[in-house]
Order: structure tokens, then sequence, then C-alpha cells
């Protein structure tokens, strides 16, 4: 008899709740991970860290007050990196605390050592400073997740210049910041840093923020951040970069089109690879993409029928909350247990940028490419009673519904409370709900989410003047 039924390498989401899935149906399941902390990147240096240094700039910076008080765009007082990092660091240590006790609540090994895959049903746990330990599993998943991409254009050796792991690590706010890169990572930590009041410029490749966005949230989105100071750079890369040893005498970047800027220090958010270097999966079989991502079929399964990979070791879309899903499913996949064998067919993305963005189905350019005839809604919070309450003047939330069915199709909504707002909207979709729904809900009042309400009006009013 094989040691465990599942071997689960890594301890992100994606490990932990594929491990507790298993555990729930009675199989005897071991964790391996790396680093001595539980929780990878979205508790120790990605999701949670990224988003309290969200609410920590918010509030240090008063920018939630300034709208409703008048109150003068200046920081409340002048931040520093310990402000700064101070609850980041107390959120962190309660999600590895919460981590640890879920494995262990629900009888879960950890090895605390890098995994490496001997053959099909085999791991080795190196451990510094100890012998190695072999697991065997009749099942393997894979969840090693992934780590910033380093173009090779820049020295990360050097204290100013940070992927998205180390710009935790900073040991002084910078004066002023480059960020290389307008994906999601590259917004949210732009957006930060410009609402505490530092100088940022934001170098693009494309010709604009976040493509998958809805191309009116997308200029929308570069509207509100170009009006929270930032400098975006469409169309552009960093073709040089100096970087004089003297920390008090600025970068200087030469931007494709020839622009100079210089800054204090620069943020590189321009991709993930996958953590696969030395797990032995080639070899095994299991095929390997561009950046190392894990190639899976039908539930999640690898070319090895026994082992299974989920979470940001497959690539897109690479998020903690689809990371979870996936290990839900291959644990489904691999026990037959009985449940679903894939995801939702609609997910959401929540875009902790300042103002959150958030989004589910499909965007009005996705609907005129398939051409599906649409209507589309939209409730601005700025005519939302509770919109204004709260000062939230340039919110909105757009319903796409389809022409003849009425069926909801997608939801846009940029504010406030986003990436909350946008589940009504996804489970309307996930039930193929319509119009209707939102026009018979009885929604409280005042509240944002009667936006819902709004917005169908609105669709239901251009559906009546012809106005599609
Ligand atoms: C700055 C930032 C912000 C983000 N914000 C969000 C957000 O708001 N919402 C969202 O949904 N997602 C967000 N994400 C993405 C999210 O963090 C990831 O999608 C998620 O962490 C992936 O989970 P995972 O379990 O696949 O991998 P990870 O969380 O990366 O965990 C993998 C674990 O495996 C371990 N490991 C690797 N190799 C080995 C080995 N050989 N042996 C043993 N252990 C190993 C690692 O040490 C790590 O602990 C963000 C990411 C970043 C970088
Ligand atoms: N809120 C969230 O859900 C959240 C937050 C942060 C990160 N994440 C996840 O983390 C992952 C990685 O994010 P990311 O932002 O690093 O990668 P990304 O691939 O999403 O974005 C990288 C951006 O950099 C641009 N780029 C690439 N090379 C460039 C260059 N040389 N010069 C200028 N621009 C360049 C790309 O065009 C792209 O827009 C994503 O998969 C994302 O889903 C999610």
């Amino acid at each position: 008899m094989r040691d465990f039924d599942l071997v689960v390498i890594g301890s992100g989401p994606a490990g932990e709740w594929g491990a507790v899935q298993a555990a729930l149906a009675g199989k005897r399941v071991a964790v391996v991970e790396r680093e001595p902390v539980l929780g990878g990147t979205a508790a120790n240096t990605g999701t949670l860290p990224s988003k309290t240094l969200r609410e920590t700039s918010l509030h240090l910076s008063g920018l939630k007050a300034r709208g409703l008080y008048s109150v003068e765009t200046t920081l409340r007082h002048e931040a520093t990196v310990s402000d700064f990092l101070y609850r980041e660091r107390r959120v962190k240590g309660m999600e590895r605390e919460r981590i640890a006790h879920n494995l262990e609540h629900h009888g879960i090994q950890v090895f605390q050592g890098s995994g490496t895959l001997l053959d099909e049903h085999t791991v080795v746990v190196r451990r510094a400073g100890a012998d190695d330990v072999r697991l065997t599993g009749a099942f393997i998943l894979v969840a090693t997740g992934s780590k910033p991409y380093r173009p090779p254009l820049y020295p990360f050796g050097d204290v100013r210049v940070h992927d998205s792991d180390e710009v935790l690590e900073i040991g002084q706010l910078p004066k002023s910041l480059v960020v290389v890169g307008g994906g999601v990572i590259g917004c949210e930590y732009a957006c930060m840093f410009a609402a505490l009041g530092i100088p940022v410029t934001l170098v693009e490749v494309k010709a604009e923020l976040l493509s998958f966005l809805d191309d009116e949230f997308s200029a929308l989105l570069a509207q509100r951040m170009e009006a929270l100071g930032i400098r975006l750079r469409f169309g552009q890369t960093v073709e040089k970069v100096d970087v004089p040893a003297a920390c008090e005498v600025p970068i200087r970047l030469t931007l494709s089109s020839g622009e100079e800027v210089s800054a204090d220090q620069v943020l590189v958010a321009s991709g993930r690879s996958a953590n696969t270097d030395g797990l032995g999966l080639a070899e095994l079989g299991v095929k390997l993409g561009a950046r190392g991502q894990v190639e899976v079929g039908p539930g999640f399964q690898t070319a090895v029928p026994h082992i299974y990979a989920v979470g940001d070791v497959i690539g897109f879309p690479a998020l903690a909350s689809t990371s979870m899903d996936q290990a839900r499913v291959a644990v489904e996949h691999a026990f037959c247990l009985g449940g679903p064998l894939s995801i939702a067919t609609v997910l959401p993305y929540g875009i902790y940028t300042i103002p959150e963005v958030s989004t589910a189905g499909e965007t009005e350019e996705g609907l005129r490419a398939k051409a599906i005839p649409y209507v589309a809604g939209r409730a601005r919070f700025a005519t939302n009673p509770r919109g204004q309450i709260i000062g939230e003047t340039h919110g909105l939330l757009k319903l796409l519904f389809h022409r003849e069915s009425l069926k909801l199709l997608g939801v846009h909504v940029l504010g406030e409370q986003a990436s909350e707002l946008v589940h009504i909207g996804l489970v309307a979709m996930l039930t193929g709900s319509t119009a209707r729904l939102f026009l018979e809900t009885c929604f409280n009042y005042p509240t944002l989410s009667e936006a819902y309400k709004s917005a169908t009006f609105d669709a239901m009013d251009r559906l009546k003047r012809g106005l599609v």
C-alpha cells in the first residue's frame, strides 16, 4: 500500500483546498511545502499582502475622505515604510496560522522541504540540513504556483529595482516610481503608490490597460488612474535602464519612443513563470509550455494519468479563486467522487485598483465579434443614492443582455465594492437568469446593489426606443 492516497506539492490556495477536499472524502493526504511558511503566493507575496497594502494606502492617504469632505488632497501624514507594511505583516501571519490549522484539523500531514517527482508515484522531499523523505501516493497533485518573470534587462539585485515579491521588502518608500507592465499587478501597485502621493509612471507595451476588460472599462480605469496622478505610457517598452550605484542619483529609463523617464525606484510586473524547475515532470512525460506551465486535459489530469496539476502552475487564469476551484475538480476527477468535473463556465475577475474593477461574462467587443445581438444598460453610482452618500461619483455598472431572450450575458463594474457587487450578476448568469430577475427583485435601499435594477431599466428603455 502507498503511504498516502494523495500527495500535494505546494500549500497555496490550490494545494490547501485540494488537500482539504480529498481529506473530507476520507483520503489520506500529505502536503509538501518548500518554504518555511504555508500559503504560497496568495498568503505571502501576492493576493493578501497586496490587498492589505491597498487598504493601508487608502487609509494613510485619506483618499476616500477627500471627495466627501472636500479635504485637501494631501496625505494625512507622511507615510513611512513601516506604516505601509505594518498591517500587511499582521494579515499574512494570521492567514498562515489559519492554513496550518485548517490542514491539521483535517488530519493532513505537512512535510517541509522541496518536492521532486522520482517516479509516477514517488515524491522525494529535500530538506536543508536533514535527510530526504520519500512519500508515495496513489495520486499526485502538483500545485507549485508561479513566480515573477524577470526580464534580463533589469538588474534585480539592486535595492531600487523590484519584482512583485521584492516590493514587499522595500526599505524605503519610493520618491518616484516607474512600473513596467499594465497587467493586473502593475495597475494595482501603480494605484497604491500613487494614492500615497508618490509620482508614478506606468509603461505598457499594449495600447490599453488590462486588455481582457470591456473597452469602456479599460478606458474608464485609465482615466481614473490618470486622475490619481499616474502618467500612462501606452504602446511602449523600456529599451535601456541605467541604475547608478549611488541611491540618491535617479534611475534613468529610455522608452521605445525615445522618451527618457527618471525615477527613484522601478517595479517590473510583466508576467509570471510556472514553478516547474527541478520538479521532474518533463522526465516523466508531462508536457510543459513556454514559461514552464504544465499542460493538462479534462479534470486537470496531465499526460501521466495519476498526476494532476492545478492553479498558477498551469497558467491562465492564474487566480487564487480559480486555483482553489480547479483543485476541487481535480480531486473529484481523481477519486471519482461524483461531483462536477469542470469548474464554473463563468468566472469573475476582481481587480483591486483604485477604483476597483470587476467583471464576469461577455464584453461588448466579444459579443460583437460573435455576432450575438445584445442590449447594454448602465447605472452610474453618481445617481445612485448610496453612491451619493459615500461620495462614489465615478462608479459605473454595465449589464449586457441578449437582445431577444433578455438573458444576462455580461456584468462590468467600476467603483467602490465592485469585486463584491459583481457576484449578483455572476450568480444570475450561472442560473441562466434574465432581466426579469432584477426588475422583480426587491433590493435593500439605499444600496449600490440597487444599481442592478437601474441598469436593467436603462437597458429596457434603450430597447423600447430602439437605441441598440
Ligand atoms: C501581487 C499579486 C496579487 C494577486 N492578487 C490576486 C487577487 O486579488 N485575487 C486572486 O484571485 N488572485 C490574485 N493573485 C494570484 C494568486 O496569488 C495566485 O493565482 C494563487 O496564489 C495561485 O495559487 P497556487 O496554489 O496555484 O500557487 P501559489 O500560491 O504560488 O502556491 C504554490 C506553493 O507551492 C510551493 N512550491 C513550489 N515548488 C515547490 C516544490 N518543488 N516543493 C514544495 N513546494 C513547492 C511554493 O513555495 C508555494 O507555497 C495575485 C498574485 C500576485 C503576485
Ligand atoms: N486582482 C487579481 O485578480 C490579481 C492581482 C494581481 C495579479 N493577479 C494575477 O497575477 C498574474 C500576473 O500578473 P502580471 O500583471 O505580472 O502579468 P500579466 O501578464 O497579467 O500582465 C503583464 C503586462 O505587462 C505587459 N508587458 C509585458 N512585457 C512588457 C514590456 N517589456 N514593457 C511593457 N509592458 C510589458 C503586458 O502587455 C501585460 O499587460 C496574472 O495572471 C493575474 O491574474 C491577479
